[in-house]
């Protein structure tokens, strides 16, 4: 009876659609938690820090690639000789990395790779890892002491949040990242750079052939503002290379110099409080820029952006719109992590619509992304004067 109702789960895991795994995982999420002991309930949050601890150091030492890569069990002085350990010591990591669920121990001393092991021998969930882990990770394990200090309230702002104690800085984290090495530099834009919502583009949910106008050469059609190492214009002119007009990326001095060269894209230093030098684009688009500020500092982001569209802009914000209940834990999660690093927060559609409001523009449509829980939207913007 057991057996087969373990193996109808096992078919549904790989059947069903992204719904209903979501909800099948929180039910037995919540069934796990009513099998627990209180001794289990805490031994699960002890054990979170040292899980993750255990999986960073896998990467650094290959070993989710070396299993990934191999179709049939690997002995432990296999694997320890090529992944650069100890035998013993590789041993102990490799039955944790087992007792976690990361790896299959098929008998004894032999480890295999499973479904989990496979997704994470991939460059880009794996330089995101290393970034909540080494960079984002100090900042949330300051978090109780920052709000013992400084009372339960939201941080006052983005040089005042548990990132500055964490790193003993008065800089805002993005002031302070250059001074990080550059290995954790590289995460962070590898990370950003492989981070697509639900891993597709916002090119599948937003109609950009339909909505682009007849463009000349010196016409601007699209400025990635805070746009990183440039991969959405990059994306865009694989999309559309055909498409007359300027793409211009901007971003910090550092991003900036370090951008992915693509034919056609345009790199411009510009920080984003400052007025904006280019006007009458037809998108201004901000991915993942605007949950990293306050709404004091994003208003003022955006009102330097508003006086350099035209009648035909737009700003395009492709952003989580959280609902207003039950909010998975993954975005929950994100919110407090830009609390913690930044001061800032996720948004609600109210939210969203308020802090917008407040510099004359509205959003004139929504389109969401398909996937896990479909937060994921990008928001067409306008100027509110254009009514
Ligand atoms: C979370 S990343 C998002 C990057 C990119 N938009 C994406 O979705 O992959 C935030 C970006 O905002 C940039 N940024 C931070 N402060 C900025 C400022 N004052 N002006 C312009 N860009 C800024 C950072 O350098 C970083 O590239």
């Amino acid at each position: 009876m057991m057996e087969q109702t373990l193996e109808q789960l096992r078919q549904f895991a790989v059947d069903a659609d992204t719904a209903s795994k979501r909800n099948l995982s929180l039910a037995l999420r919540e069934f796990s938690y009513a099998l627990e002991s209180p001794e289990d309930t805490t031994a699960r949050i002890t054990s979170y820090i040292l899980e993750a601890a255990v999986v960073r150091t896998g990467i650094d030492v290959k070993l989710f690639k070396c299993l990934a890569n191999s179709e049939t069990p690997l002995r432990v002085e296999d694997l320890a000789s090529e992944s650069g350990m100890e035998a013993d010591f590789a041993g102990r990591y490799l039955r944790c990395l087992a007792s976690f669920g990361y790896i299959d121990e098929p008998s004894s001393n032999m480890f295999v790779a499973n479904n989990v092991t496979k997704a994470i021998d991939d460059p880009g969930r794996q330089a995101e890892i290393i970034h909540y882990f080494d960079t984002v990770g100090p900042a949330i394990c300051a978090m109780p002491e920052f709000h013992r200090i400084h009372g339960y309230t939201n941080p006052p702002s983005a040089t005042n949040c548990p990132f500055q104690l964490a790193y003993q800085t008065s800089k805002s984290a993005f002031e302070f990242m250059p001074e990080l090495s550059q290995y954790r530099l590289d995460a962070f834009h590898t990370y950003m750079s492989t981070r697509t919502a639900n891993a597709k583009s916002w090119l599948s949910v937003y109609p950009f052939a339909q909505e682009i106008d007849e463009s000349g050469p010196s016409d601007v059609v699209f400025v990635d503002v805070g746009g990183g190492a440039g991969h959405q214009c990059v994306e865009l002119r694989k999309a559309f290379p055909e498409l007359q007009g300027r793409v211009i990326v901007q971003d910090l001095e550092y991003p900036i110099n370090k951008r992915l060269q693509h034919p056609g894209v345009e790199g411009m230093v510009h920080d984003a409080f400052k007025k904006q030098p280019v006007k009458g684009a037809r998108f201004y688009y901000l991915r993942a820029v605007l949950h990293d500020w306050s709404d004091e500092a994003c208003v003022s982001m955006l009102s330097n952006l508003k006086p350099a569209m035209d009648l035909q802009s737009r700003i395009l914000i492709d952003e989580q719109v959280l609902p207003d209940q039950s909010v998975d834990r993954i975005a929950a999660g994100m919110d407090l992590t830009m609390m913690a690093c930044f001061g800032s927060k996720e948004r609600t559609e109210s939210q969203w619509k308020n802090m917008l409001d407040d510099v004359g523009l509205l959003i004139e449509r929504q389109r969401r992304y398909e996937g896990r829980v479909g937060y994921e939207t990008v928001m067409t913007v306008r100027k509110k004067e254009l009514s």
